[in-house]
């Protein structure tokens, strides 16, 4: 179900997103703060002509993770290699992993939260002193070898930082906070990614676009697509605010950028909830989709246009939520206590 929204910000394969990824600090868009930051730690590390220190970035899927990842290492001038935390099983795998890499490489994993424990403890003296502790023979004769790594930088990437365990969080020097989008933002986004897809958009056709991508530049690049095409079938030559609108509408993508699942979500809760508050295994459940789902990819952006709001009791649908939605609050509502 989740796989088929449109607006769903996991990647899906068609999203080629190779091709429109920014290659360097300056292409890319948004994120100040961390952009300055990294900029200043890059060119520290480099005037030392040391490693740089280990990156974490967190934030909801669709953000630039991956992609900041690899413009890291290209900004270091080091080599890239790639993996995952589900993908690296044994701790024999990530010790090979660790033992061919060369000189100051940049070591990605991906959902760094799902690492085997066994293997998490062989990251820790790697991140730490460059060093992998091997255990040669077995029973009372067993020893422990240090091997020396090469010196690296592990950058890790994580859509639930709270998942991370504290003594790997601990030990990246620059964690990094991905934050979602704002629709400026996002049409430049938009603009870039419809100039390298050499289609003609008019200012207001890229912004209806960014105003509907629910902060995620991920989410962009696939409105963009699909407006493409209802453009390429309508025969029109430039997309302005109008065939945008029409496209999105078609898509079931409201004026918020929310699609049909986010309006399932809100719906529950003001229906059958009375707006709260409500547990999420109870959504969960009601809506027939994984916990992990619901609070990775739908309420934090719900959550960030203040819809709706997770407290301690559940969710509650805030005014602003019940008012998207067309609706009036009952009587007695919780939603009151959480507007202020
Ligand atoms: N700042 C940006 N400027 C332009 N395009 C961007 C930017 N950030 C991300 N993108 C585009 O958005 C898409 C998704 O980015 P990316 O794969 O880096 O996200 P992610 O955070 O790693 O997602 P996930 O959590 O699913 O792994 C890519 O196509 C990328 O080109
Ligand atoms: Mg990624």
């Amino acid at each position: 179900m989740t796989d088929d929204r449109i607006l769903a910000a996991a990647r899906r394969p068609e999203d080629v997103d190779a091709a429109l990824r920014p290659k360097s600090l300056d292409e890319f868009v948004g994120q100040r703060a961390a952009r300055e930051n990294l900029r200043v730690f890059i060119d520290a590390a480099r005037q030392r002509g040391d490693a740089l220190d280990h990156v974490l970035f967190f934030g909801p899927p669709g953000l630039g993770k991956t992609t900041l990842a690899q413009i890291v290492a290209r900004e270091m001038g080091v080599g890239f290699r790639a993996t995952s935390g589900p993908v690296i099983a044994k701790s024999g795998d990530l010790a090979a992993l660790l033992t061919n890499l060369e000189d100051g490489d940049v070591l990605f994993i991906d959902e760094i939260h799902r690492l085997a424990p066994a293997v998490e403890e062989v990251l820790y003296p790697a991140m730490e002193d460059r060093a992998l502790d091997l255990m040669i023979g077995e029973g009372p004769s067993a020893r422990s070898v240090r091997i020396d790594l090469p010196r690296f930088t592990l950058v890790g990437a994580t859509t639930r930082q709270g998942l991370l365990t504290t003594p790997l969080r601990d030990r990246f020097g620059i964690p990094v906070r991905l934050q979602f989008y704002t629709v400026e933002e996002l049409t430049r986004v938009v603009t870039r990614a419809a100039s390298l897809l050499d289609l003609h958009i008019a200012p207001d056709g890229a912004e209806e676009i960014a105003r509907r991508s629910r902060g995620t530049p991920r989410i962009a690049g696939r409105l963009l697509r699909r407006v493409r095409d209802f453009a390429n079938v309508l025969g029109e030559t430039t997309v302005h605010a109008r065939a945008a609108d029409a496209a999105l509408t078609r898509l079931e993508v409201d004026a918020l950028g929310l699609d049909a699942m986010d309006r399932r979500y809100l719906m529950m809760i003001a229906d059958i909830y009375r707006g709260g508050p409500v547990g999420v295994e109870t959504l969960a459940a009601g809506l027939s989709e994984p916990r992990d789902t619901i609070e990775e990819v739908i309420e934090p952006y719900l959550i960030q246009i203040g819809l709706i709001a997770r407290t301690a009791r559940g969710r509650c649908l805030n005014a602003a939520g019940w008012k998207h939605l067309g609706l009036n609050p009952p009587a007695g509502a919780q939603e009151g206590l959480f507007d202020a």
